[in-house]
């Protein structure tokens, strides 16, 4: 995704994204049992923190057709080149995923009651850890690019709101619920990320 030093891009079709739709363990990972994707069923997904794009492709590369929102107009354009790229790319089963990707500018708070869907990504950037240090590169890049999320709880809410059947939190394993939003159903524990899953009566 980083090009050379310090550049920021967005890339599908090598890299880490590359590697991950090749051996991250298809519908058995953690991301894909969190927003409901399991043997014959294929939800209708809404990724409301678009970011790189990463989550996205996954989903997408699992069979999902997800609709991607991005408020940043640099985070956007960034997407909207790499994923343009990847349109144009010779590989046909790439052409098919990002096909089946679709990228709106906004803020999902806005937009999210204009749309249907299934199931409802919320990723929000993460509360500053000690260790900033160890912070990656890239994520240092998104941070001075897009700032905090500090309107994390509001986005949430509205999720809830428009979801038919589950809303999905992207959060570090060791943090804090979000307050002001309702306990979850159940979670989804990783090493550093956890999902919080919240699902519709
Ligand atoms: C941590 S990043 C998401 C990373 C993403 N999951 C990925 O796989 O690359 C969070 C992104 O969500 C965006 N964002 C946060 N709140 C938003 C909102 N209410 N509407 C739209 N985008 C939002 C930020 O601008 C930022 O680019």
């Amino acid at each position: 995704m980083a090009r050379g030093d310090t550049e920021l891009r967005v890339d599908f079709v090598e890299g880490a994204v590359r590697h991950r739709r090749r051996f991250g363990g298809g519908r058995g990972q953690d991301l894909a049992k969190a927003m409901g994707l399991r043997a014959g069923k294929t939800p209708v997904i809404v990724d409301a923190t678009a970011g790189l794009g990463r989550d996205s492709f996954l989903l997408a590369s699992l069979g999902a057709q997800v609709t991607l929102i991005e408020r940043s107009a640099k985070m956007h354009a960034l997407l909207r080149d790499g994923m343009d790229r990847a349109a144009a790319s010779e590989d046909e089963e790439l052409r098919e995923i990002i096909g089946r990707m679709t990228l709106l500018q906004g803020d999902a708070k806005d937009l999210l009651p204009q749309l249907t869907c299934e199931a409802i990504l919320i990723d929000p950037m993460h509360p500053p850890r000690n260790k900033s240090a160890l912070v990656k590169l890239e994520l240092r890049q998104v941070r001075d690019i897009v700032g905090t999320d500090d309107d994390a709880a509001d986005l949430l809410n509205v999720a809830l709101e428009s979801a038919q059947k589950r809303v999905v939190l992207k959060w570090p394993a060791k943090a804090d619920p979000i307050s002001g939003v309702r306990p979850c159903s159940h979670q989804i524990m990783g090493k550093s990320t956890r999902y919080d899953v919240f699902m519709m009566a």
